[in-house]
């Protein structure tokens, strides 16, 4: 078994045990566990859905950042509400990407547009700016005069799909683009599912493969593992700031090219969890890479507007793409990825989010919008936002100098606490962290001593998982274990979110290294 294989049955052991706990307790759960052991004493075990007999894809799906450790950390949260003592009088859940949950206020324009299409008697509330009210007419206008409770197309509401298009020439100096090639969604974990799900097919050596970086968002590992796809790693260099070597792309591809058809190469930019921002020639050199070799490019892009460090800068695929001439822009397939949820405004609850298609075959775009359309729509109040978002006010509107003052405000907290989180996690002689160049995380590589990874593997966990569990129950900070995410094998690392307040991150971090420095004399 791999490294990588060995890790994730670990996480899947540990995932069992927790949630097997967190199904037990209520009344009806009790009752549903009698009726299953009845039925197996009796041999007569009946129901059609079991484990045996469901989907066996689905079985093979894992999602650390919502796993074991976050279903553990939620009990704890129960736990002292009734009082039970612990050494620690909060949970801190630093496991997931949600700005909001961590105390990040919304900002005013976005909300205030938004609750004028869910409410539009505000249309006549004299708080509301005069641009403000005209944004939520042109959104109501667009939904055909109705409200945003009903249905919209299946591709987005095409107004918005206009604004989007705009949004993304502004972005990229005036490189066209097309509304009919955009795609509005449920988030971008939506877009990127159904787009894989348009590239999976063939058996045996022509199943699809593909790659995805190590470490990777889990997403595309849970849904490469529910489509029955081949997922190909690729590992991004750890020593040189996490990034993307074309060298290891190619080793990756002529192995997986041994046992499946690899199509399509995932690209997360910035990254997540491990925080880097590509360079121009980096992007480059993917493009050239994808167009030689065949390849599908996804560029997942939703962290387009979180670049912190000095020297780094985004680059869209598509403009990167465009300015290197019809060769290679009349040739590579390509889908981008944006998104609500990240950026300055962390609406992840709204579900809203974009993809772009460039030189998709016209019969498949056809069979891409017929599979959106048997989901309906996406949320229109998602749709809304995402309209506001990538038509915020102009200078010299009224909301204008409140809008870039909040945007500023949330981008230089976050660049402020990605150089703190750098800065306090490499004081500890066990904890070595990159720069978090971009995005919302740091992944730290951890030490953890040869005592602790046996008692980890004797007891079928991940040495990471067990680290972040121990870390959880004697301090309350909510990490995600790195074999969750994939990891080179003999490593160790957690994720954690940079977004808590300034001053409960740098306290948590404090603690974080205090664990550490504890954890690695108590196993040495
Ligand atoms: C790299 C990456 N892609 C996609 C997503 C999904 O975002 P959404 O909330 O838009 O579905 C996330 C969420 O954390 C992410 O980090």
């Amino acid at each position: 078994m791999d490294s990588d294989l060995i890790s994730s049955h670990c996480v899947w052991a540990t995932w069992n045990v927790y949630n097997g706990r967190s199904l037990s307790g209520t009344p009806l759960a009790e009752r549903d566990r009698k009726v299953t052991e009845k039925m197996s004493e009796n041999g007569t075990c009946s129901r059609i859905l079991t484990l045996d007999s469901m989907n066996p894809c689905i079985q093979k799906v894992e999602y650390a950042v919502r796993g074991p450790i976050v279903i553990r950390a939620v009990e704890l949260e129960k736990e002292l509400q009734q009082g039970v003592k612990k050494p620690f009088t909060e949970v801190i859940k630093a496991n997931i990407g949600d700005a909001h949950a961590m105390g990040q206020k919304p900002i005013t324009f976005l909300r205030q547009v938004s609750a004028i299409c869910l409410y539009p008697e505000l249309m006549n509330d004299n708080k509301f700016p005069e641009d403000v009210k005209q944004k939520a007419a042109r959104i109501l206008q667009a939904c055909g005069g109705h409200s945003i409770g009903a249905y919209s197309a299946s591709q987005g509401i095409e107004v918005i799909r206009q604004d989007v298009a705009k949004y993304i020439e502004r972005r990229d100096g005036g490189i066209l683009s097309d509304p009919n090639n955009i795609y509005l969604s449920t988030g971008a974990s939506d877009s990127i599912v159904t787009m894989l799900k348009l590239l999976v097919s063939g058996q045996g050596k022509s199943r699809t493969g593909v790659m995805i970086p190590i470490p990777q968002y889990p997403l595309y590992s849970a849904a490469l593992a529910e489509l029955d796809a081949v997922q190909v790693n690729y590992y991004l260099d750890e020593e040189n700031c996490w990034a993307l070597d074309i060298d290891e792309l190619r080793r990756s591809l002529m192995e997986a090219r041994k046992h499946c058809d690899p199509k399509v190469l995932c690209i997360i930019n910035p990254g997540n969890p491990t925080g880097q921002v590509q360079s121009r020639k980096c992007i480059e050199d993917v493009i050239r890479f994808a167009a030689e070799e065949n390849l599908f490019l996804m560029a997942d892009e939703v962290y387009q507007d979180n670049v912190y460090a000095k020297g780094c800068a985004f680059h869209s695929f598509k403009k990167v793409l465009f300015e290197m001439g019809p060769k290679y822009s009349e040739k590579l397939e390509l889908a981008s990825f944006h998104s609500t949820s990240k950026g300055y405004m962390g609406e992840c609850g709204f579900r809203g989010g974009y993809m772009e298609v460039i030189n998709m075959d016209p019969a498949v775009k056809q069979q891409l919008t017929k599979l959106v359309s048997v989901r309906l729509c996406p949320p229109v109040p998602g749709q809304a936002l995402l309209d506001v978002i990538v038509n915020p006010p102009k200078p010299g509107e009224p909301s204008y100098k409140q809008f870039i003052s909040e945007k500023q405000a949330v981008l230089s907290n976050l660049a402020e606490k990605a150089r703190l989180t750098e800065e306090i996690l490499n004081q500890s002689p066990g904890i070595r962290c990159n720069p978090v160049q971009g995005a919302m995380y740091s992944f730290p590589r951890i030490h953890i001593p040869e005592k602790a990874v046996k008692l980890a593997q004797a007891e079928g966990q991940a040495p990471d998982m067990y680290f972040c569990m121990k870390l959880l129950e004697e301090t309350g900070i909510c990490v995600v274990p790195g074999s969750g995410f994939g990891q080179r094998e003999g490593t160790h690392h957690f994720r954690m979110t940079i977004l808590p307040p300034t001053d409960k991150l740098k306290s948590l971090l404090e603690r974080l290294k205090d664990f550490h420095q504890k954890f690695t004399e108590e196993y040495s």
